[in-house]
């Protein structure tokens, strides 16, 4: 049943990979699954497993893989019946997270690897921060963030790339400019 997962989303914190999803299913009507809106709903809704989650993200670091593969799984069978293709974003986060999805779910086509500046992606988060309302978007988690996003994500770019399917994108430019970039690279798909 996942024989259409179009595309996944990778880069740190803060680079647009939320923004340029937005803009995806809009025109491509694909079902968005962002790991980190996930564990959030699994927060808001109070439970017990919330509470322990909230507990790691607040600190910047990662939660256990299969707590956020099951996630997923569960998301991607609840729209099975009605999906035009899945956009996973902000999943894999490292190596193992990738090798699992492949065995338990399948090989996306394409990984869109949306490329920003470590500045900038600082400045973006602290000015969503002002807003968000989100227990990570202030200095000190977003610091930790990124350090763990070059030592734990980065790596997962070097892993797909060995089967051509990763797509980088320069998000220092306009939201507009940078979908732009993201619709060549999905049209090409078809
Ligand atoms: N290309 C861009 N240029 C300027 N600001 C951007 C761009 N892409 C995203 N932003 C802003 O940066 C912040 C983080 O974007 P978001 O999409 O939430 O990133 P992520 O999901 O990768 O953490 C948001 O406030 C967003 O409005
Ligand atoms: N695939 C994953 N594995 C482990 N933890 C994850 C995860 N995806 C998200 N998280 C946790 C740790 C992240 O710091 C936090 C927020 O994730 P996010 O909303 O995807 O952040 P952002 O959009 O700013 O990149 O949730
Ligand atoms: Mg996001």
């Amino acid at each position: 049943i996942f024989d259409q997962i179009n595309a996944a989303l990778v880069r740190g914190p803060g680079s647009g990979k939320g923004t340029q999803c937005e803009k995806i299913v809009a025109k491509y009507g694909y079902t968005h699954l962002s790991s980190g809106d996930l564990l959030r709903a699994e927060v808001a809704s109070g439970s017990e497993r919330g509470k322990q989650l909230q507990a790691i993200m607040q600190k910047g670091e990662l939660v256990p893989l299969d707590t956020v593969l099951d996630m997923i799984k569960e998301a991607m069978i609840a729209k099975a019946d009605v999906s035009k293709g899945y956009l996973i974003d902000g999943y894999p986060r490292e190596v193992k997270q990738g090798e699992e999805f492949e065995k338990k779910i399948g090989a996306p086509a394409l990984l869109l690897y949306v490329d920003a500046k470590a500045e900038t992606m600082v400045k973006r988060l602290v000015k969503r921060g002002e807003t968000s309302g989100r227990a990570d978007d202030n200095e000190e988690t977003i610091k930790k963030r990124l350090d763990l996003y070059y030592k734990a994500t980065e790596p997962v770019i070097a892993y797909y790339e060995k089967r051509s399917i990763v797509r980088k994108i320069n998000s220092e430019l306009p939201v507009d400019e940078v979908f732009a970039i993201v619709e060549k690279a999905i049209d090409e798909l078809k």
